[in-house]
């Protein structure tokens, strides 16, 4: 099989070390991401070693996701792998405190956005069958519940949801569905989440050993590149230096 890997959210974090991750075993790429910069580097630094396509697309616009999609040059069309990963999480305030509009941007990026890209790639993961993947990248914040985390998590557990109910759908056509759901992880994530607060991210991750981006795309990389009778369906992945809390009690 042609081994090709789809990229969402390649620009930075776990998309672009998944890009590096799947380049060094000699995938060819088709990333995406909205900042054009960004991808040009990353295909600068990769298409040495295997054939990139790069597309810039913001996976909320469905049209241009299809548009993306149909456009794609014919040594790129035969997708294997989808790594849907372009996601985010905003206003880490308590709900009550927080914009509609941020509740509206991480519902169009993380579910509507993951629903787009998903629904255009179907009938090309399909034809080629057995083998392929559609790896959803999820989070902890889909099952566990804490302050700040309200619609982010809900569209966490959105996509672990959608995971397992590809899976029910997919059955028979060989093609896998996982839900990889990481934790504590250093990328620019924090600092999208507080507006570009430089302190915030360093307060998160100091003085502890967060999962790095490397650590996610090597998890990914080894969800992708499994024997094809095997699906992993969800893999919960957290740092050792952390874990759960108490609940929490409101007293007089
Ligand atoms: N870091 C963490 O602790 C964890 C992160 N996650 C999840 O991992 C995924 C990747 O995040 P991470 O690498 O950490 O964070 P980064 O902020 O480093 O990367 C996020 C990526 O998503 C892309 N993206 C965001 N919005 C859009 C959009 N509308 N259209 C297309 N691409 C978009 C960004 O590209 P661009 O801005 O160029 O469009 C960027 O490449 C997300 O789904 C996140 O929720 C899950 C668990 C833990
Ligand atoms: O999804 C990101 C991990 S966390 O910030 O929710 O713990």
């Amino acid at each position: 099989m042609n081994r090709i890997a789809f990229i969402t959210g390649a620009t930075s974090g776990f998309g672009r070390a998944c890009a590096h991750r799947f380049a060094e075993a000699g995938w060819s790429l088709v990333l995406s991401g909205r900042r054009e910069e960004r991808l040009a580097e990353l295909r600068e630094a990769l298409e040495d070693k295997v054939p990139v396509h790069t597309a810039v697309l913001d996976v909320r616009d469905d049209a241009a996701v299809k548009a993306v999609v149909e456009a794609l040059p014919d040594a790129f069309a035969g997708v294997t792998c989808l790594v849907n990963n372009a996601g985010l999480a905003l206003a880490p305030q308590p709900a009550q405190q927080v914009d509609l509009a941020d509740w509206h941007t991480m519902i169009d990026t993380n579910v509507r956005g993951l629903a787009n890209v998903t629904h255009a790639l179907l009938p090309t993961l399909i034809e080629q069958g057995a083998g392929t993947s559609i790896i959803n990248v999820g989070s902890v914040a889909g099952d566990t519940p804490y302050p700040g985390s309200h619609v982010y998590g809900a569209t966490k557990a959105f996509v672990k949801q959608f995971s397992y109910n590809l899976r029910c759908d997919l059955l028979g056509t060989g093609v896998r569905v996982t839900d990889v759901a990481p934790g504590l992880a250093e990328t620019e994530f924090t600092l999208v989440r507080t507006g570009g607060n430089q302190d915030a991210h360093d307060a998160l991750y100091q003085g502890t050993t967060p999962l790095s981006a490397e650590d996610i795309a090597e998890q990914i990389f080894y969800v992708a590149t499994l024997p094809v009778h095997i699906n992993i369906n969800r893999m919960d992945v957290m740092p050792v230096r952390q874990a759960w809390a108490p609940f929490a009690i409101d007293r007089d």
